[in-house]
C-alpha cells in the first residue's frame, strides 16, 4: 500500500487537482488501493492565522470569509457536474458557517486562545479534503472522506501537539482494515486531544500524518506530492546549477533539510524512518520526473557529496577566556542555561585549547542568550576569567551533507580550497562528529558566491561557471567574443564549461550583467546601453557583484588597467591578458604581480604576450618546473616584422608592407611599437624573466631596422611619412640580402642572463631561414634539449590566433 499526500499547492487550483486525480488514478492501476492524505488549498491556512488575529483584534473579517467561500465554491462549479453540485456547497456552507461563528465569538471576545485557534484552522484541511473527496467520487468509485481527528489522538498541546503514537496507530490500522475497499482521502495536519478537541500537529504536519498512517499500515511507500522536482543540491534561488537528488538516506535528507531545502519537515517523518518506509518526494506538476527516494541507506554515489545547504542569517557568539580551560562544566552550563530558555543553537565550535567557545543562533535570539550569559557567569566575567561575550550579526551558515564523506579524504579540503580561491573568509568551521556535514560561518554578503563556488567544486561534472570582466573591445577582445559566441555550445556539451561575459569595458563606455551579456549583439548593447567608462569603478563593480570563479581579461595595449592587477589578485580574481605591458615593465612590478597571484591562489595567464597563440610562455614554464635550464633562446616573435620581411620582394614598397601587416591585424595599436623593436623587446623580456633572469627593459641590447628619422617621428602619420622617405634605404637593404642569397631577419636571443635583438641575414642552411606570413619561430636549447633544440613555430600574429590564445588562458584558469 501506499500513501499520497499532495501539500498545499497540489490542491491549490482546478488544474492541480486534475493533476492529482491523474496521479491517484495511475497508482490504482497499479493494483492498490492508496490511502490519500490533502493540506488545505494553498494560502488558506495563512489566511486562516491572520483571520483569527484579525478576529482577536477586532477587526473586519468578512472579506478573508468571502475570499475563502469562493475559492472552495469556484473549483466546485469546474470540477463537478452540475447534478452533484447542491450537496457539496450545503456541506461546505456548513463547514463555512460554524468558521464564520467562531471567527464572531474570537471577535465578541476579543481573545484567541491555541484551543481555538486550532479549531479555526483546521476548516482549511476539513475543505480541501471534502472538496476533493466529492470531485473524486466522479471518477473512483467507493470514496471516502475521512476527519482525522477521528484517527489520530494527542496531547493538548494546541498549536503543535504531541501525538499518542501507538493508540493512533491501533486507530488507524482497525480503520483501514474495516475499509479494505474504500479510497480514502484523509485531512492532514489536524488530530484531536481525549476530549475530541482538534488540535493540530506543528510545522510540516499533513506529512507527519502521512507518516503516521505509513507507518500503522506498513506502507510500501510514502509519496510526497509538492511542486518541486523533490530535494535539490542546493537552494536553486541561489544556485541555478542545483539539481535534484535521486536517492537521499534520511540522515542526509535530515542534514539537508535542517539547514535550508524546506521540502520537508524530517522530524514528522521519524515513524516512517522507524519503519525504514522509503519516503519518495514528488512533483505534482511533473508526474514523469521520479523525483527523489529517501530512504534507510545512502544509495550509490556519484559524488563525494549530496548537496549543500545554507541558513541565510545566523549571529555568532564568541566566549573567550583563560576561566574555560580545564572546567569541565563549563561548556555543559552554557549549553544546558540556552537549552532551558529554549534557544536553538545551530552549530557549536570549541577550539582544542579550550579557550574559547563560539557558537551560532537565530539572529533574533542573540541579544538574549548574551543577556543569559552575562547573568549566569557573572562571577567568571567580574573575576576577568571571561571576556566579555561578543555577538556577531550579518553571518550565513553553509553547509555540506552526505553519508559519504567520511569514507572519501580530500573533500573538506575541496571546500575550503574553493572558498579560498573565491577570497571568502571562513569565520568558524563545525564537523558533526558523524561526519555526515561540515559547516563554515561566512559573512552573509559571501553567501551567494560560496554556494555557487562550492557547489561548482563538487559538482564540477555538471558545468563550471567562468564570469569574465573583459576591457578591450578592439581587434583581439571582439574576435573573442565571436569565438567565444561560437564554442559555447561546443564547450557546454563536451567541457561543462560555461562562460559567462558579464562585464565588458573599452576606453569609452561599460557595461555589466551578472547573468551574462549576449554576445550576439554585445557592441549595439554596449552602445545604448553601456555607461561611461571608469577603469576604477570598472573594478569597483566586479568586485561587488561578488561571483564566482571570477577572471578579469585585459584585451587592451593600455598601461591603465595593469594599475589594477594588484588589486584585482587581491580580490582573489585571475587575470588572463595579452597585453605584454604588465610583465615588462619594471621588474619588481612582475614579480609583485606574480607573488600576488599566487599568494591569493588565482591563475595569472599571459600565452599571448608571446608568439600570441603559439604555445611558448606554457612550454617555458613546464620547462622549468620540470627542473630543466635554460641555455640559449633564439627566436623571432615580432609577427610583424616577420610579414614585412618575409613579404618585402618584388615591387612592393617598404612602406607598402608595412601598411597592410597593419591591415591584417599583425600590428600593434602603434604599429611604431613593432617597428622600433619595443614590441619584441617585452617580449624577449618577459621570456628571461620567466627562465629566472631579474632584467629591466634597459638591459635588452636592441638593435634599430629603421633609419633614425623615423624612430624620430612624432605621430603614426609622421612615422608613415618618414618610411614613405627613406624607401632608398629599405632597398638597399634588401638588395645586400639578395646578393648574398640570404634574407632579413630580426632574431633575438638570450643566453647567460644577457638578451640582445639584432638585424640578421640568414642564408638557406639556417633554420630561421624558411618562414612565411607572421611565422614566429623560437628555440630552446636546454640542459635535457642540448642536441638539437626544441622548436615551437607558427602564426605569432593575428586576431584569430591572438584571440584562441586568450581563449585557450581562460579556459584554463581554475583547472
Ligand atoms: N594583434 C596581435 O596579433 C596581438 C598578439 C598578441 C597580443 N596582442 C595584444 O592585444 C592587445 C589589444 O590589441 P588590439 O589590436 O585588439 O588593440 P585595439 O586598439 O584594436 O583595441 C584596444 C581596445 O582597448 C580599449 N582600451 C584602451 N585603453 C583602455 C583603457 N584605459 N580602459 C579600457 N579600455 C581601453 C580600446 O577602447 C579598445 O577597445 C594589445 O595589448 C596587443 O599587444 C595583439
Ligand atoms: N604586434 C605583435 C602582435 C603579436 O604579439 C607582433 O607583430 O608580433
Ligand atoms: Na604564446
Amino acid at each position: 500500500m501506499k500513501i499520497l499526500k499532495f501539500g498545499g499547492t497540489s490542491v491549490g487550483s482546478v488544474d492541480s487537482i486534475r493533476a492529482v486525480l491523474e496521479i491517484v488514478r495511475k497508482s490504482q492501476d497499479s493494483g492498490e488501493q492508496p490511502v490519500i492524505v490533502l493540506s488545505a488549498m494553498a494560502g488558506i491556512t495563512n489566511l486562516l492565522t491572520r483571520l483569527a488575529a484579525d478576529a482577536a483584534e477586532g477587526r473586519d473579517f468578512t472579506g478573508g470569509m468571502e475570499e475563502i467561500e469562493a475559492r472552495h465554491f469556484s473549483v466546485v462549479k469546474q470540477l463537478m457536474a452540475i447534478k452533484y453540485q447542491n450537496p457539496v456547497f450545503t456541506r461546505l456552507k456548513i463547514y463555512l458557517n460554524e468558521l464564520d461563528d467562531l471567527l464572531q465569538g474570537v471577535f465578541n471576545l476579543r481573545e484567541l486562545s491555541a484551543q481555538s485557534r486550532d479549531l479555526i484552522l483546521s476548516y482549511g484541511e476539513r475543505c480541501s479534503t471534502f472538496l476533493v473527496s466529492k470531485i473524486a467520487e466522479q471518477y473512483f468509485p467507493n470514496v471516502l472522506f475521512v476527519d482525522a481527528t477521528q484517527l489520530i489522538q494527542t496531547d493538548s498541546h494546541f498549536g503543535s501537539a504531541h501525538v499518542y503514537q501507538a493508540l493512533s496507530e491501533q486507530r488507524i490500522w482497525t480503520y483501514v482494515a474495516e475499509n479494505p475497499a474504500k479510497l480514502l482521502f484523509v485531512t492532514g495536519f489536524i488530530a484531536a486531544n481525549e476530549k475530541g478537541r482538534v488540535t493540530t500537529l506543528g510545522r510540516g504536519g499533513s506529512d507527519y500524518t502521512a507518516a503516521l498512517i505509513g507507518a500503522a499500515v506498513g506502507a510500501d511507500a510514502i509519496e510526497i506530492w509538492t511542486d518541486v522536482d523533490g530535494m535539490l543540491t542546493a537552494d536553486p534561488r541561489i544556485v541555478k546549477k542545483a539539481f535534484s537528488l535521486p536517492v537521499l538516506s534520511y540522515t542526509e535528507a535530515m542534514e539537508l533539510s535542517y539547514f535550508g531545502a524546506k521540502v520537508i519537515y524530517p522530524p514528522t517523518m521519524i515513524p516512517a524512518f522507524l519503519k525504514k518506509i522509503p519516503i519518495v518526494i514528488r512533483n505534482t506538476f511533473n508526474p514523469e520526473f521520479s523525483g527523489t527516494m529517501i530512504q534507510y541507506d545512502s544509495g550509490g554515489t556519484t559524488f563525494p557529496i549530496k548537496g549543500i545547504s545554507s541558513i541565510s542569517e545566523i549571529s555568532v557568539i564568541n566566549l573567550v577566556g583563560g576561566g574555560m580551560i580545564g572546567r569541565a562544566g563549563f561548556s555543559g552550563r552554557l549549553f544546558t542555561l540556552l537549552a532551558r530558555e529554549q534557544i536553538n543553537v545551530v552549530l557549536i565550535t570549541q577550539s582544542s585549547s579550550e579557550h574559547s567557545i563560539t557558537f551560532a543562533v537565530h539572529p533574533t535570539e542573540a541579544s538574549r542568550a548574551k543577556a543569559l550569559i552575562e547573568s549566569e557567569f557573572e562571577l567568571e566575567l567580574h573575576a576577568n576569567k571571561l571576556v566579555q561575550p561578543e555577538i556577531e550579526e550579518n553571518l550565513s551558515v553553509l553547509a555540506i551533507v552526505g553519508e559519504n564523506m567520511k569514507q572519501t579524504p580530500g573533500i573538506s579540503g575541496k571546500l575550503f580550497h574553493s572558498l579560498g580561491r573565491n577570497g571568502i573568509n571562513v569565520r568558524a568551521i563545525a564537523q558533526g562528529s558523524s561526519e555526515y556535514n561540515i559547516s563554515v560561518i561566512i559573512s552573509q554578503s559571501d553567501l551567494s558566491k560560496a554556494l555557487n563556488a562550492v557547489h561548482d567544486a563538487f559538482f564540477a561534472q555538471l558545468n563550471k561557471t567562468l564570469h569574465v570582466f573583459n576591457v578591450g573591445t578592439g581587434n583581439i577582445g571582439s574576435t573573442l567574443f565571436r569565438q567565444i559566441r561560437e564554442q559555447h555550445g561546443f564547450l557546454l556539451d563536451h567541457n561543462d564549461i560555461e562562460i559567462k561575459i558579464v562585464g565588458i569595458g573599452n576606453s569609452r563606455k561599460m557595461l555589466f550583467n551578472s547573468d551574462g551579456i549576449a554576445l550576439g549583439d554585445w557592441k549595439e548593447q554596449l552602445q545604448q546601453s553601456g555607461e561611461e567608462a571608469d577603469l576604477a569603478s570598472f573594478v569597483s563593480r566586479m568586485k561587488l557583484m561578488n561571483l564566482p570563479n571570477c577572471v578579469f581579461v585585459d584585451n587592451t595595449a593600455s598601461e591603465h588597467p595593469i594599475r589594477y592587477y594588484e588589486e584585482i589578485f587581491q580580490s582573489n580574481i585571475s587575470v588572463v591578458t595579452c597585453n605584454k605591458i604588465a610583465n615588462s615593465g619594471r621588474f619588481n612590478q612582475y614579480k609583485t604581480l606574480k607573488e600576488t597571484a599566487r599568494k591569493h591562489g588565482v591563475d595569472f595567464f599571459y600565452e599571448t604576450n608571446v608568439g600570441a597563440g603559439l604555445p611558448i610562455v606554457r612550454v617555458l614554464r613546464d620547462l622549468m618546473l620540470s627542473g630543466d635550464r635554460i641555455i640559449r633562446i633564439e627566436a623571432i616573435l615580432s609577427g610583424t616584422i616577420s610579414y614585412i620581411f618575409n613579404n618585402f620582394v618584388g615591387a612592393a614598397s617598404f612602406y607598402d608592407v608595412v601598411k597592410s601587416a597593419q591591415q591584417l591585424g599583425y600590428t600593434e595599436p602603434d604599429p611604431r611599437d613593432d617597428l622600433k623593436g619595443t614590441d619584441f623587446m617585452r617580449k624577449m623580456l618577459i621570456l628571461a624573466r620567466d627562465a629566472g633572469y631579474a632584467l629591466e627593459p634597459e638591459n635588452v641590447q636592441l638593435d634599430a631596422i629603421l633609419p633614425d628619422a623615423c624612430v624620430q617621428a612624432t605621430s603614426v602619420d609622421d612615422f608613415y611619412r618618414e618610411l614613405q622617405a627613406a624607401d632608398d634605404y629599405f632597398n638597399a637593404l634588401k638588395a645586400k640580402a639578395q646578393q648574398e642569397n640570404k634574407v632579413l631577419r630580426y632574431v633575438g636571443k638570450l643566453e647567460a642572463g644577457q638578451v640582445n635583438i639584432a638585424l640578421e641575414m640568414v642564408g638557406n642552411d639556417h633554420p630561421f631561414f624558411a618562414l612565411s606570413g607572421s611565422d614566429n619561430i623560437i628555440s630552446f636549447t636546454t640542459e635535457r634539449y642540448s642536441e638539437r633544440p626544441l622548436v615551437v613555430k607558427g602564426p605569432g600574429a593575428g586576431a584569430e590566433v591572438t584571440a584562441a590564445g586568450v581563449f585557450a588562458d581562460l579556459v584554463n584558469v581554475g583547472a
